[in-house]
């Protein structure tokens, strides 16, 4: 598939007419933010002191966002690496004279290691653990920064260096801390803005919200959250070396208290957007400026407040924001039936056309003597075989618990097998991770959804694109700017679009998929696969849930797969709707093969029939 050759495909994303307006728009903003950077820098010091403590806190706040609000990472690690920044520059540009610029560089890399270090440590475990291990990093670097007095000045801390000033012709500029950290506020905004901006960004959440979709597409999730949550420390980072000019460095300003409070900022602001964290930064950090009352009395309000933002408006000043201004914006129209059942999809049109088949029949998954359990207990698969010929449809049936997902998880890579090998076309893939499977055209849906409910069923087929398009990562930084990303994007964007049209689903392109009914779920998760050409799918259970209606549709769908080639391995209780599909059938029982045949004669023998049909 060549989606960056597709050049005419710009014209297909909705409110590409729109692009020339959105430039000026981003113009406008761009010139206003130069303007208010200017006054700024040219203001006293005290105004300069308010805006330059809520941009390094903007800083801090993106960066925490970046890892928590798209990858569900809560870390309460920002204020170590922060603390890293800040000491790290004040240490070496006053004890050894370094010069502040090299030292930006080495803080950004510096804190950008750790942070891969600490992360992949940390994110062996998930949710409130990862943030109890990212918490203790900070605890420590605290108990570190105040107990090593000789070199960090224990508890009274050190005096920042002085930021250097502009050359001799450029003083007119006025403060230059001023458009440093204002530029970095604006470098920061950008990068989220762009990587939001990206195919990347459905990719982040799918790891967020339905991981095992992210790495069924081909995303090597882990190396991704630990390389997110490098960046991320390193702009916390580059957020300390700014501060260390602000003044006195000290402990307590990157305390346990701080990652905290970084967190209240961007809860309020709005979370995984891109100016909430700057919103929440700017509330909190001149929240005691603005409300100039007695401390205490102010320490409540504030608490209290915060308390009230949270609770009242979970998705953040942004979020409401965004609410009132939706009717104004045109949200999209409601779609109406709920499948295309009368027109089934032509046939070979779902899947792009360099996924035709080739003829030969082969063996194209075979699983020998699987053996596997979970943990301590019982074996779940017990030497199992199973060979399934290329362009084949296989059913995959057996009692409940009897081991159909566990070896579906075995076959997709979610689950290593104890003993026993896994090929895909003749290649060994029981040691590969499931990203690598993806590569080899083997792709697969699940019993649950997993899907991303924020994001539209197009935003979640382009998932599906991860492995196919070149650089997706390496370019989501500078994505929109990139001629090359307007054209992926929109060619990826029309892709899906059509994919999930040629299923059934194309009247629900622009929903949330949290808001879509279950039949189309399924349908966009089957796009989702079919979008990348494969030629394996591994289908657990795609008829559960699913009305008579649509169950027929789906029907036909599999077998215009099947006439385009594609192989099946299909998980399904429904023997009704499964057996007329099949061209081999395997049941399992109590984790062992009992047999394999055509439909005919699994329906035909006494054994299925008595420990499956329950006859
Ligand atoms: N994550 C897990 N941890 C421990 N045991 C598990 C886990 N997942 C499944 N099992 C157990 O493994 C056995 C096989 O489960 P599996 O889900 O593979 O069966 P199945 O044939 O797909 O069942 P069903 O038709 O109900 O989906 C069951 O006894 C189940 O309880």
């Amino acid at each position: 598939m060549n989606l960056t050759s597709d050049r005419q495909a710009s014209a297909a994303i909705p409110g590409s007419q729109a692009g020339s307006w959105r430039t000026v728009g981003l113009l406008a903003v761009g010139l206003a933010y130069l303007a208010a950077t200017a006054y700024v820098a040219q203001s006293d010091l005290g105004l300069q002191n308010l805006v330059l403590v809520a941009a390094v806190f903007g800083i801090l706040a993106i960066s925490l966002d970046l890892v928590a609000g798209m990858l569900g990472l809560y870390s309460l690690g920002q204020g170590g690496f922060f603390g890293i920044g800040a000491y790290a520059t004040t240490i070496l540009a006053n004890d050894y004279g370094w010069n502040v610029f090299a030292l930006l560089v080495l803080v950004l890399a510096a804190t950008g290691l750790v942070g891969v270090a600490v992360g992949a440590m940390s994110l062996r475990v998930s949710g409130l653990y990862f943030a109890i291990t990212t918490f203790i990093f900070t605890l420590v670097l605290t108990v570190l920064a105040t107990d090593m007095v000789n070199v960090t000045g224990g508890l009274q801390g050190l005096l920042g260096p002085a930021f250097p000033d502009f050359p001799g012709g450029l003083q007119w500029l006025g403060a230059p801390l001023v458009w440093c950290t204002m530029a970095g506020l604006f470098l920061s905004l950008a990068l989220v803005w762009n990587v939001r901006h990206s195919p990347f960004y459905p990719v982040l959440l799918s790891i967020r919200d339905a991981e095992p979709f992210a790495e069924a597409a081909g995303a090597r999730t882990a190396a991704i959250k630990v390389g997110v949550f490098g960046v991320s420390a390193a702009m916390a980072g580059g957020a300390g070396w700014l501060f260390s000019f602000l003044g006195v460095v000290s402990p307590g300003q990157f305390d346990w208290s701080v990652s905290l409070n970084v967190l209240v900022m961007v809860l309020i602001g709005g979370i995984n957007t891109t100016v909430g964290p700057v919103i929440g930064a700017m509330f909190v950090s001149m929240f005691p400026n603005v409300v100039n009352i007695n401390p205490w009395l102010q320490e409540i309000v504030y608490g209290a407040l915060s308390i009230l933002a949270i609770t009242l408006l979970p998705d953040g000043v942004v979020g409401v924001a965004k609410r009132l201004l939706a009717p104004l914006v045109g949200g999209s129209a409601p779609a109406s039936g709920i499948v295309a059942v009368d027109e089934p999809p032509p046939a070979a049109a779902i899947l792009p056309a360099t996924a035709l088949p080739t003829t030969p029949p082969e063996i194209i998954v075979e699983c020998r003597g699987i053996e596997f359990g979970y943990g301590l207990g019982p074996k779940v698969l017990r030497n199992v075989d199973l060979a399934v010929q290329r362009g084949h449809i296989h059913g995959l049936i057996g009692p409940n618990g009897s081991g159909k997902s566990t070896l579906a998880n075995v076959i997709s890579g979610r689950l290593t097998p104890h003993a026993g090998q896994v090929l895909v076309k003749g290649t060994r893939v029981d040691g590969m991770p499931a990203s690598s499977r993806s590569k080899l055209g083997l792709r697969r849906t699940f019993q649950a959804a997993q899907l991303v409910k924020e994001l539209t069923p197009t935003q979640n087929v382009m998932v599906g694109l991860f492995d196919r398009v070149p650089r997706i990562m390496g370019r989501a930084a500078f994505w929109p700017m990139l001629a090359s990303g307007g054209r992926d994007m929109a060619a990826m964007h029309r892709r899906s679009a059509e994919t999930l049209a040629l299923v059934g689903a194309g009247e629900w392109t622009s929903r949330q998929v949290g808001g879509v009914p279950h039949g189309i779920e399924q349908l966009t998760q089957l796009a989702s696969v079919c979008v990348a050409g494969p030629d394996v799918i591994v289908l657990d259970e795609p008829a559960t849930g699913l009305s008579a209606k649509e169950v027929k549709h789906l029907a036909t769908i599999l077998a215009n797969l099947k006439s385009q080639g594609v192989t099946m391995i299909i998980i399904e209780h429904q023997t009704r709707f499964l057996f007329p599909l099949c061209d081999r059938v395997t049941v399992l029982n109590a984790g062992e093969v009992i047999l394999t045949g055509s439909a005919d004669e699994v329906r035909a023998d006494p054994m299925v029939r008595q420990v499956y049909l329950g006859e």
